[in-house]
C-alpha cells in the first residue's frame, strides 16, 4: 500500500513512563521512524498526539488521571507545553520544523473554522512542517469535548485527505477479546463491521493514562474507512512497517467512499445543542430528498441554541434522523415554527425567507 499523506495517531499510554510523565525515550523513538519516514519516502505527515494531560501529572504533584475536568486541564496545560518542546527538540535532530495545531469539536463543525483548519494544515505540509495535532483541551467543556484524539486522527485525516491512517498504542492490533486474557488473537484484517462481531472490545488499557481503549480506536477505524481512508491499527514499537506499507497489526480495509467534506464533522465532532422535532412530510423531505428543513415542518424544538449551532432534527418518535447548523436562535423560532416561507417574508421581511436549516449544512444520521 503506497500511502503518501499519512496521518499518525500516538496514544498516552505509548509515550510516557509507568511512574506517569513524559517518556523522552520513546518520543524520540517515535521520532527517529516519523522523520525517517518523511525524508526518505517523501511522505508527508500529520501526527495527532495525546499525552498533554499524562505529560502535566508529576509535575503537578499529581500521582494519576484527576477525575475532575478543571485539573485534567490544568495538567494539559502544563504538559502540552512540555509535550511540544520535547518534539520540537527531537525533530530538530533531523532538521524538521514542528508546528502545534489544537483543535475542538466546535472549531471544525463551522464551516469558516473548518476551512481554517485545512489550509493551516496544508500549508504547515506544503512549508515542509510537520504538524502536531491535540485537541485543544484547556479550552474544551464537556459539551464541545472529542474526549478521545482516536476519533480527531479520524477526522483529521478526513480533513487533510489523508491515504492513511496509523493508530499506534501500547498493543499491537485488535485482538478478539482483552489481550491481557488468555486464550486471544489478534484479528489481522478488518474488511467490514461483520468482521467485528462477536469481538469484545475493552474500554480500559492496563496502563491507567489512556482514555478510550480499544473502544475509541475500532469506532475511529470505522469512521476513517468509512470515509474512504485505510487504519493500520498496531504499537508505536512498529510504526516503521506500518508506514513503510509492510504488514503489521490490524489493517482496516476502506468500506466507503470520501463524503462531503464538513459533513463528516458534523456527524461525529459536533455536540447538538438542541434539537428540531420535524412532522412526516418534513422528515420524508430531509431524508428521502435531501431537502432543506423549512419553518413549516417543525412542530416544536429543544434547547438554548444560537443560530449557527449544531442541532438534531427528531421525527415524531424522537429520533434524531438528522443533524444540521441552524440559522436561527432558539428564541427567535417558536413564531415561525408551521408557517410557510412566503408569508414569514411578507410579514416579518426578506430577512426570514431562509431555511430553518440548509441542506448544505446538514448530513442525515440514519439511512
Ligand atoms: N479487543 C482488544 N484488542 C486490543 N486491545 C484491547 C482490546 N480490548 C481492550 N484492549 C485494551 O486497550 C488498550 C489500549 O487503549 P488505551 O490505553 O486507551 O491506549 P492509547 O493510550 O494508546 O490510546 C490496550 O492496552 C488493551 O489493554
Ligand atoms: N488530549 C488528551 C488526549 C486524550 C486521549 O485521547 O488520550 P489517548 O487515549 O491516550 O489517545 C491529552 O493530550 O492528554
Amino acid at each position: 500500500m503506497e500511502a503518501r499523506r499519512v496521518v499518525v495517531k500516538v496514544g498516552s499510554s505509548s509515550l510516557t513512563t509507568a511512574a506517569g510523565g513524559l517518556d523522552a525515550d520513546r518520543v524520540d523513538a517515535l521520532v527517529d521512524v516519523l522523520a525517517k519516514a518523511r525524508d526518505g519516502q517523501a511522505k508527508e505527515i500529520v501526527l495527532v498526539s495525546s499525552g498533554a494531560i499524562a505529560a502535566g501529572l508529576a509535575p503537578l504533584g499529581l500521582d494519576r488521571r484527576p477525575k475532575d475536568l478543571a485539573r485534567q486541564q490544568a495538567a494539559a496545560s502544563v504538559g502540552q507545553g512540555l509535550l511540544l518542546a520535547r518534539y520540537t527538540s527531537s525533530f530538530a535532530r533531523y532538521g524538521v520544523r514542528v508546528g502545534q495545531v489544537l483543535l475542538t469539536s466546535d472549531d471544525v463543525s463551522r464551516r469558516s473554522h473548518y476551512r481554517n483548519a485545512y489550509r493551516t494544515l496544508d500549508k504547515l505540509l506544503a512549508m515542509g512542517a510537520l504538524p502536531i495535532v491535540n485537541e485543544n483541551d484547556t479550552v474544551a467543556t464537556d459539551e464541545i469535548r472529542f474526549g478521545d484524539n482516536d476519533r480527531l486522527a479520524a477526522l483529521v485525516a478526513h480533513l487533510v485527505r489523508a491515504d492513511l491512517l496509523v493508530l499506534l498504542s501500547d498493543v499491537d492490533g485488535l485482538y478478539d477479546g482483552n489481550p491481557s486474557s488468555p486464550g486471544t488473537s489478534r484479528i489481522d484484517e478488518v474488511a467490514g463491521p461483520e468482521d467485528l462481531r462477536g469481538v469484545s472490545v475493552g474500554s480500559t488499557g492496563k496502563g491507567g493514562v489512556g482514555t478510550g481503549g480499544m473502544v475509541t480506536k475500532v469506532e475511529a477505524a470505522r469512521i476513517a474507512a468509512a470515509a474512504g481512508i485505510p487504519v493500520v491499527l498496531t504499537s508505536a514499537t512498529y510504526a516503521a512497517d506500518a508506514l513503510s506499507g509492510r504488514v503489521t497489526g490490524t489493517l482496516f480495509h476502506r468500506t466507503g467512499r470520501r463524503s462531503a467534506d464538513r459533513l463528516l464533522w458534523l456527524a461525529h465532532a459536533s455536540t447538538p445543542r438542541g434539537a428540531l422535532l420535524l412532522d412526516e412530510g418534513a422528515v420524508r423531505a430531509v431524508v428521502e430528498r435531501r431537502k432543506s428543513l423549512l419553518p413549516a415542518g417543525v412542530t416544536g424544538l429543544e434547547g438554548e441554541f444560537s443560530a449557527g449551532d449544531p442541532v438534531d432534527l427528531l421525527d415524531e418518535n424522537g429520533h434524531a434522523v438528522a443533524r444540521g447548523l441552524v440559522n436561527f436562535d432558539a428564541k427567535e423560532l417558536p413564531r415561525l415554527l408551521g408557517r410557510s416561507t412566503r408569508e414569514l417574508a411578507r410579514e416579518l421581511g426578506p430577512a426570514y425567507e431562509r431555511e430553518v436549516v440548509h441542506r448544505d449544512d446538514l448530513v442525515v444520521l440514519h439511512t
